[in-house]
């Protein structure tokens, strides 16, 4: 596929430091917009932390992220999801009790704005807002997989493993992200259900916006099918680049996963 290289996100000297486990190490790497970038590495190596300094939980120890040209570094997670940037955890976070429907439209943090007053009082303008949330939930459902548009109001906790995966990616999605980082989609899932899912992804892609992806996984089936570019990361240090069939005969990879063993 031709992207024009673009950077979407930047990393400079990005460190993260747990007392004394340095978990980001002056990483430098970047995101070009519009790609699928596979976010590889040993257990540890610190993929995540990657993920979840760039998207406010943690402020780095020094270094800087730069995303569309503009600092973010130590922003907190609502600035990074007003600019477009959203995720979805390696552990699922639903709340089984609730419907599809809660489950993703909780993920729209753009109408968390409202007060009790306006809940309480402009009834005829919440049921507007209300419905206009359904319509939007039922919109990304029917493109990305038209079974669970039936089962908007469904509890997830009668949902499959795969079913849930997929409103956790919604959740993610429902915002129109620019840029969307997903740690390790693959967890809890079989092979096909994870290809499954991952065309899922590919079709909203295609129909609805082309927005970047980063996509932490240990599946390296997945990581080739799905990825344009990879980066390789160990002891939070970036020692590989390139595509899938570079990085996996490069030396120092195989050392680095062979290493763990
Ligand atoms: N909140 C934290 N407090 C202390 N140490 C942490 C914290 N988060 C991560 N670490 C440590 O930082 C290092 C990198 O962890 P991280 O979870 O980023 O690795 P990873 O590459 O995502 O691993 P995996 O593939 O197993 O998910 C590890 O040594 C981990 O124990």
């Amino acid at each position: 596929m031709n992207h024009p290289a673009k950077k979407i996100l930047e990393a400079h000297n990005l460190t993260m430091r747990f007392g004394g486990v340095t978990a980001l190490d002056s990483l430098n790497l970047h995101v070009n917009e519009g790609e699928i970038l596979g976010l590889l590495g040993p257990n540890g190596s610190g993929k995540t932390t990657f993920f979840n300094v760039i998207t406010g939980l943690y402020r780095p120890s020094s270094g800087s992220a730069i995303f569309r040209g503009k600092d973010i570094t130590g922003a907190s997670a609502q600035d990074v999801y007003r600019e477009a940037i959203t995720r979805t955890f390696q552990r699922s976070r639903l709340s089984l009790p609730l419907t599809v429907f809660d489950n993703i439209a909780i993920g729209d943090n753009r109408r968390l704005d409202t007060g009790l007053f306006f809940n309480l009082f402009q009834r005829k303008q919440f049921k507007s807002e209300y419905d206009q949330v359904v319509e939007q939930v039922n919109q990304l459902l029917l493109t990305f997989n038209p079974n669970l548009a039936a089962k908007i109001f469904e509890p997830v906790a009668s949902l499959p493993m795969i079913d849930r995966r997929r409103i956790e990616i919604c959740r993610a999605l429902i915002s129109e992200p620019d840029l969307l980082l997903l740690d390790e989609p693959s967890a809890g899932m079989t092979h096909d259900e994870t290809a499954e899912v991952m065309n899922d992804i590919l079709q909203v892609r295609s129909k609805v916006k082309p927005f970047t992806i980063v996509l932490i996984e240990h599946e390296m089936g997945l990581i080739q099918r799905m990825t344009e570019r990879c980066i390789v990361l160990n002891y939070g240090k970036k020692i590989a680049e390139g595509t899938y069939d570079e990085i996996v005969n490069n030396p120092e990879v195989q050392v680095a996963y062979l290493g763990q063993e």
